[in-house]
């Protein structure tokens, strides 16, 4: 596609993937609107617009990004169809990891190189993702508009949500249709769309028997089973109660991932390349533990009994067995 200013000022509906699932509209309110903290104080999703926020990188088309970062090595992620599944490769089970197939390739390169093969992209030939993270080290030009962006009202939010640090922004760079699966993370995220549509289907922690994310110890920790262009409904029965909350977020928007939240990412078909920023933060210290526990609570403590029992069993494929053992019968 070539480089057009004049990007689409608007969406329409046969961009979006078709998936048969429930959803409704995430909130979306004018950052100057109180009700923007009230709802992300309650740990809901929301759109942010007009905030500004990262308005210095509205210039971040692919000329500019290749004249200042020209040197910068960046990670690309090459896949033969349009879903980037992330796995993590430093997995720790090495048997686990000798099975491991992975869904597609890691490689780095020159920016340059990256908007060459992008422009080139044919249909059903492979896609590439950059996901480069934002350091000192990605050109001067680049480190001036991210010093530009509106750090205090950034820093307003992070104070009022009690987050912790800032862990890392993430430049996210996607060929028009590439997904990033259903997923989730474990930090809070303020992600900023700066060119182009992105279509967010997110799913709260209480739905997380509906998704049924890998075990932790697999290489796709954090990742859903589920493939939403063919959800297998015998493995993954609860799959059918899934209830999404569907964003669509274009230049200018920050949408509030929060903690824990499973979220479906796709960069809306026929809508020429995208950019994004995230920014994500370390979650608030749970205090006093309340109780009853909340979703959240219990995902992180499903988390630390998986690792205890395969750190426990050194087998994984023994912990499936032993958790049957423990609870059919017994507990169910
Ligand atoms: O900002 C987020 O959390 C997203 O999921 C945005 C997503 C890309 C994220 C890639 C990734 C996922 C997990 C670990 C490391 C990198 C997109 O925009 O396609
Ligand atoms: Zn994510």
């Amino acid at each position: 596609m070539e480089e057009s200013d004049d990007e689409r000022r608007t969406w329409d509906e046969n961009q979006i993937r078709k998936y048969d699932i429930k959803m409704k509209s995430v909130p979306k309110h004018s950052f100057v609107d109180p009700i923007v903290m009230e709802i992300m104080l309650e740990g809901r999703p929301v759109i942010i617009t007009d905030s500004k926020m990262v308005e210095p990188a509205a210039k971040w088309n692919l000329k500019y990004l290749a004249r200042h970062m020209g040197n910068t090595n960046c990670n690309v992620i090459v896949s033969k169809d349009h879903n980037f599944k992330y796995y993590d490769d430093k997995c720790v089970q090495k048997a686990v990891r000798a099975k491991f197939v992975p869904p597609h390739k890691k490689v780095t390169m020159k920016i340059g190189e990256f908007v060459d093969k992008i422009k080139e992209m044919s249909p059903g030939g492979e896609r590439l993702y950059l996901q480069q993270a934002l350091t000192h080290s990605v050109g001067t030009e680049i480190v001036k508009d991210f010093l530009q962006f509106k750090w205090d009202y950034i820093k307003g939010i992070q104070k009022e949500m009690g987050w912790g640090s800032l862990t890392s922004n993430l430049l996210l760079i996607g060929m028009e249709g590439n997904v990033t699966p259903c997923h989730y993370d474990e930090q809070e995220n303020l992600f900023a769309q700066v060119k182009g549509y992105k279509r967010i289907l997110l799913f709260p922690p209480e739905q997380f028997e509906c998704l049924y994310p890998h075990p932790v110890w697999h290489p796709h920790d954090r990742q859903s089973q589920v493939d939403f262009d063919d959800p297998d409904l015998t493995k993954f029965p609860k799959f059918a109660n899934a209830m999404a909350q569907e964003a669509i977020v274009g230049p200018g928007d920050v949408l509030f991932i929060p903690n824990y939240w499973f979220h479906h990412v796709e960069s809306l078909q026929n809508g020429g390349y995208t950019v994004s920023v995230n920014f994500w933060y370390k979650s608030k210290s749970t205090g006093a533990v309340a109780y009853p526990l909340n979703a959240t609570q219990k995902m992180a403590i499903m988390r630390n009994v998986e690792k205890m029992l395969v750190d426990a069993l050194r087998d994984p494929d023994e912990v499936g067995p032993l958790l049957r053992n423990l609870t059919l019968g017994r507990y169910h």
